[in-house]
């Protein structure tokens, strides 16, 4: 899809234009005020930019040169805000139902049982909207707009009125929304952590800019960017589960295009089953030589590609390839001068088991 859009607001302009995947979830992520939610209301139509264009696949939904703009109720297109609002008065199922009638039988891609069983609904069927928690309000919230058969689905936020428990219930069903469903979720969060567990494109908003926009894993350790500034600066590993130790609860993890293998504490899970990993650059430390006697369980052959200054000047930012995955390092800058950091030279990443988050 391809939106481009010119809409001033209060403090700025909001001025981006971008190519973004046809499915997946891409992730609008900024500061609060970026632009965030003024984007997503001028692709779904709430809000007219002067100048714009919008087209998905074949559809174009605004042109402001051929002045065409499409009404928000003709875009077939999902919105989930913060909370979601479903009728008080209606089941969860009739709420479901509701969605459903909007759609002629002919256009249907989504039935209601597997917009059910995508968000887990099951059991609730029967329950009224004031007996849910507001995680499985959310959880109804995106199954209703699923079932109208939607050409995107966009999120505004859809967790940030929920506690982390209630955070942590319903993540796991937003990871598969991205590997089951072939249209583009769009995905407004300041938040990191849901961030990297959900996305698989990331755009970059700053004061109504898109300062960068790319796959996740080729965003995060880009040192250029604030990301990789921050606290909890990260990068993620795709791999596949491999061997499992049982006795000790230890899952080996394979790097995709390498040989590779990450060991972290995890539940057992099917061999080749796809499993995302957070790295936290301050959980990795660097070795001239290969550890020997280490309760340190990942030793891995690195080579670094660019050092940076971090945001503390105690510190450095260290960019290192790992047979093709990028590893981030936040070190002193005292450790860097003693092993006389330099691009290219080849060291040992030690990451311990425990800091990886699965
Ligand atoms: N209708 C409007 N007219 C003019 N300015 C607006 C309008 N709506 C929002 N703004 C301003 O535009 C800027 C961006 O707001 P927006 O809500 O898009 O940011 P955001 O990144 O979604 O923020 P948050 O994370 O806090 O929701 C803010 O400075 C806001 O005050």
């Amino acid at each position: 899809m391809h939106a481009r859009f010119r809409l001033p607001l209060d403090s700025f302009t909001l001025d981006v234009d971008l190519e973004l995947p046809a499915r997946g979830v891409t992730a609008l992520f900024g500061p609060s005020g970026s632009g965030k939610t003024s984007l997503l209301r001028c692709i779904a139509g709430l809000a007219q930019a002067p100048e714009g264009k919008l087209t998905l696949g074949d559809d174009c939904w605004q042109d402001s040169a051929r002045k065409r703009f499409v009404p928000t109720h003709k875009r077939a297109l999902g919105y989930v805000f913060q909370e979601a609002s479903l009728f008080a008065h209606l089941s969860v199922e009739d709420n479901l139902r509701f969605g459903l009638k909007r759609i002629a039988a002919a256009g249907r891609r989504l039935q209601q049982q597997q917009a059910v069983a995508l968000l887990g609904l099951e059991d609730l069927l029967q329950r009224m909207p004031q007996h849910l928690s507001g995680g499985e309000r959310q959880r109804v919230g995106i199954a209703r707009a699923l079932l109208t058969s939607p050409r995107i689905l966009l999120l505004d936020e859809p967790l940030s009125a929920l506690d982390a428990p209630r955070k942590a219930d319903i993540l796991p069903y937003l990871e598969r929304l991205h590997r089951e469903l072939d249209i583009p979720i769009l995905y407004v969060s300041h938040a990191l952590d849901e961030v990297i567990r959900v996305a698989d494109h990331l755009v970059l908003l700053d004061s109504g800019r898109a300062l960068a926009s790319g796959p996740l894993q080729a965003m995060l350790p880009r040192l250029d960017l604030p990301l990789a500034q921050g606290d909890d600066a990260s990068v993620v590993i795709d791999g596949a589960a491999a061997e499992y130790d049982r006795d000790y609860q230890l899952l080996s993890l394979r790097l995709p295009h390498s040989d590779l293998r990450l060991r972290v504490a995890h539940q057992p899970i099917a061999y080749g089953q796809p499993l995302r990993l957070r790295v936290q650059a301050r959980d990795v430390s660097l070795s001239l030589q290969q550890p020997q006697h280490s309760s340190i369980l990942n030793l891995l052959p690195v080579r670094v590609m660019a050092v940076a200054a971090a945001d503390n000047p105690a510190h450095l930012l260290v960019q290192l390839d790992m047979q093709g995955s990028a590893l981030l390092a936040r070190i002193t800058r005292y450790s860097s001068d003693q092993l006389g950091l330099q691009p290219g030279q080849a060291l040992w990443a030690q990451i311990k088991a425990v800091a990886l988050l699965g």
